[in-house]
């Protein structure tokens, strides 16, 4: 508790404290419901005129695991989640302006991976905790983002958090977020080629900041890292089949075990009498791969941000420091991918399943998006001191629907 209110007043030095707040600013609330787990990010915003871009003076934000769909089989306990994350939005907007300050909640890939049915039920436990709060509760308020969406917000997070969306000479970057069950890739087009080419519903136009884009993005289902660990154990949509046990050469060989992910528990272990390491693990992880995501001849020159998990794994292996991030070649990760699986009795502190993790993230870049062994990846988690996430694209887009920026 004591930290949150630390933190705060690094924002707002005390002739800035909400309390006193001008009328131009405002808060907004967007709840990422991701398929590992939810998260509250709390901005406060000023716009001094209409001729300025919104201002954002800072993002609050928590997360609790694990994700919504888990609780695909008692809705009636996900209440408990988005109560206490909506605690935090309670102390931390000032009460005149609670009314004013709209709260939404989006859920990417693992509802959209769940039946329908079971889907609804869950957003609608969410739907009523809203309700109840004392903020202002649009329609549709609380639903399933549309893949393209989760790409484009994403992608207009990062360049207006690096200048890229105002001024005269915009030099827009790519974003590649890698997310538990679902990965995007989204750019602004430079060639007429890459518009040619592009199946049709990659390509999307968006207005923003009285700009209109036409994005290239894409959200792959089921290409999420934990979706992709299923998909190469050859569990993927396969409903507990009771006792069954998955086999990789990507695990480390005796090892033998459980893992749960979106309600449904697996038993996953090593090739205790064949192969393990790099090769065979990267044959095992092309299969998944191969031939199955568009790659737009564009990218392979280009360098892109990457965040969530290609962030995440990065850290893990030092390839980056947490707190700074770093640019890499995708090579790099090849080389990781390499040194862990053909010594996995060294990381055997570390999740089992790093070696697949570098792996996947490897062939993904390559023989997925068809990135080059050189192409740069600038990895962030943020900028600024804000979360590059699509949040707050989202909660820009929904200022502007609801009328209270321009
Ligand atoms: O606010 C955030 N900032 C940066 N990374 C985030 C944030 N929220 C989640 N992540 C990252 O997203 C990844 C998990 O993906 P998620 O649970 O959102 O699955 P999904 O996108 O497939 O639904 C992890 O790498 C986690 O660190
Ligand atoms: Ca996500």
């Amino acid at each position: 508790h004591s930290n949150r209110v630390m933190w705060f007043q690094d924002f707002f030095p005390p002739n800035m404290c909400p309390i006193n707040a001008k009328d131009d600013t405002f808060y907004g609330i967007m709840f990422d419901a991701g398929s590992t787990g939810t998260r509250i990010h709390i901005y406060t915003f000023v716009q001094k005129s209409p001729e300025n871009l919104l201002e954002l003076e800072g993002e609050i934000f928590e997360s609790v695991k694990p994700g919504l769909s888990a609780y695909a089989d008692q809705p009636e306990k996900e209440k408990n989640m988005s109560l206490r994350l909506l605690d935090m939005a309670i102390d931390a907007v000032p009460p005149h302006l609670w009314k004013k300050t709209p709260v939404v909640l989006k859920a990417t890939a693992g509802l959209r991976l769940l039946s329908e049915e079971k889907a609804q039920a869950l957003l609608l436990e969410v739907r009523e905790v809203f309700e109840e709060s004392p903020f202002l509760v649009p329609e549709d308020s609380v639903s399933i983002m549309d893949g393209s969406y989760e790409g484009i917000l994403a992608w207009i997070t990062v360049n207006f958090l690096t200048g890229q969306l105002s001024g005269q000479n915009q030099h827009t970057v790519g974003t590649l977020d890698l997310g538990g069950a679902s990965t995007q890739i989204t750019f602004l087009p430079q060639f007429e080629e890459t518009l040619k080419e592009a199946p049709g519903d990659f390509l999307t136009s968006f207005e923003m900041f009285n700009s209109t884009y036409k994005l290239y993005t894409h959200s792959y289902l089921g290409f999420g890292l934990k979706a992709a660990r299923l998909a190469i154990l050859g569990a993927l949509n396969m409903e507990a089949v009771d006792g069954q046990m998955f086999r990789s050469s990507c695990l480390p060989k005796h090892l033998e075990a459980e893992w749960h992910f979106g309600g449904v528990k697996y038993r996953y272990g090593g090739n205790k009498e064949g192969e393990t390491g790099f090769k065979p693990c990267y044959l095992e992880v092309l299969k998944v791969v191969k031939g199955k995501l568009h790659q737009p001849t564009e990218i392979r020159g280009s360098s892109f941000y990457a965040f969530s998990y290609y962030y995440d794994r990065a850290v893990d292996t030092n390839l980056i420091d947490y707190e700074q991030g770093g640019i890499l070649e995708v090579k790099d990760f090849e080389r990781k991918a390499k040194e862990v699986c053909d010594n996995m009795e060294r990381y055997n502190s570390a999740s089992p399943f790093l070696c697949m993790d570098l792996t996947y993230i490897t062939a993904l870049l390559k023989e997925g998006f068809g990135f080059r062994d050189n192409t740069l990846l600038q990895l962030t988690k943020k900028v600024n001191n804000i979360e590059t996430s699509w949040t707050l694209g989202a909660t820009f887009h929904l200022l502007q629907s609801l009328g209270i920026t321009y």
